[in-house]
């Protein structure tokens, strides 16, 4: 191998103060499926490893010849990480050239793996949800709820935050975060409370291997929307059946996976299906719909692309 002898890393700090808004984000991941429908920008499903400890060990790949990016996205998920105080996720992205394999960066993998997903979520309910979509609901209060929070409270008019989590320091720590935002918050005595009085949910329960189902897709209330970013794993998933529109991330990396995320029978179609206007995201305005999708390495290839280009702007 050649090139230079050292490889640029950005921590989360780095890449959380290149300010990129959720508009950046969501844009280039819609223009990155479009090169992916010109076969011009290409994913692999994801590999994953499950010990049966509750691990989740997994590796994304996508490249693009436009720029010229191969990203790599490596994460452990392990449920005790957070007793030792640590993320529930960690991880790293590895970019290369597309053409010829050298090395590009290593870019912070929690940073991008929270507003990537984030960033997912909002590209499918900028169609999916109503736009006068006020209150937000989290299920789960930790680093994705907070992400997801940023970033709808970019894209909707945002007036009550509704939380029902697990400990309290996490649900805490979100309300301070809607605080900051200006947006009252209310912790929920019942998940059902929560769900039943939103017009947005989002799920992000710790994934553990062995969690019971407790959320039911009938409590979503006529209108609202639900960007499931937990694998489903806490929702009945024959409750699925009650709602109008179901997109997940990508049907070829779906039907790779053993366990699937639903029966196929609910699945209206995917992201690039649903950006590239070939199924709708609402037909009426009572509908219910939700994205519920495992991360899809065209989201990290997306966002990395993205923080490489605008550190390269700033340091000129
Ligand atoms: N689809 C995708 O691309 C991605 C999906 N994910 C999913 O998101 C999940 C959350 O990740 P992340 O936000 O980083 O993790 P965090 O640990 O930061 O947050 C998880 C939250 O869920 C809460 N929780 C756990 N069990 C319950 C329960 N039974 N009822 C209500 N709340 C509960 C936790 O409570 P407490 O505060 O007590 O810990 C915590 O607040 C992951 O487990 C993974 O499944 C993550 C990244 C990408
Ligand atoms: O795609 C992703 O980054 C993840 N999916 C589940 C846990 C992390």
């Amino acid at each position: 191998m050649s090139a230079s002898t050292s490889i640029p890393y950005f921590s989360e700090d780095q890449l959380a103060g290149l300010g990129l808004t959720t508009h950046e984000v969501i844009n280039r991941i819609e223009t990155l499926i479009l090169s992916g429908d010109k076969q011009q920008a290409w994913s692999a499903p994801k590999a994953v490893i499950q010990p049966g400890d509750g691990r989740y060990m997994m590796v994304a790949l996508a490249a693009a010849d436009d720029p010229s990016v191969l990203a790599v996205k490596t994460v452990v998920l392990n449920p005790r990480n957070p007793e030792q105080g640590l993320p529930l996720i960690n991880g790293l992205v590895t970019l290369l050239d597309s053409h010829s394999g050298l090395p590009i960066a290593i870019l912070d993998g929690n940073w991008i793996t929270a507003v990537r997903t984030a960033g997912l979520s909002a590209t499918a309910a900028r169609h999916m949800a109503k736009n006068d979509a006020s209150v937000i609901a989290f299920i789960g209060c930790g680093v994705q709820a907070n992400s997801h929070l940023q970033a709808f409270s970019t894209l909707f008019p945002l007036e009550k935050v509704l939380l029902f989590g697990r400990g309290a320091v996490n649900i805490e720590r979100l309300g301070d975060k809607a605080a900051e935002l200006s947006l009252p918050s209310v912790a929920c005595d019942s998940a059902e409370e929560a769900v039943t009085g939103a017009d947005i949910v989002i799920s992000s329960v710790t994934h553990t291997g062995d969690v019971t189902p407790f959320l039911d897709a009938n409590w979503l209330k006529p209108g609202a929307f639900a960007a499931i970013t937990d694998l489903a794993v806490p929702w009945g998933k024959e409750s699925f059946s009650a709602l109008d529109q179901v997109v997940i991330d990508d049907l070829v990396q779906e039907a790779a996976m053993p366990n699937k995320l639903m029966s196929p029978d609910y699945v209206t179609g995917d992201l690039s299906q649903l950006v590239l206007g070939k199924i709708k995201g609402r037909n009426l305005d009572s509908d219910r719909n939700a994205f519920v999708f495992r991360g899809h390495a065209m989201g990290d290839l997306a966002l990395s692309t993205l923080v490489y280009q605008r550190a390269l702007m700033m340091s000129d």
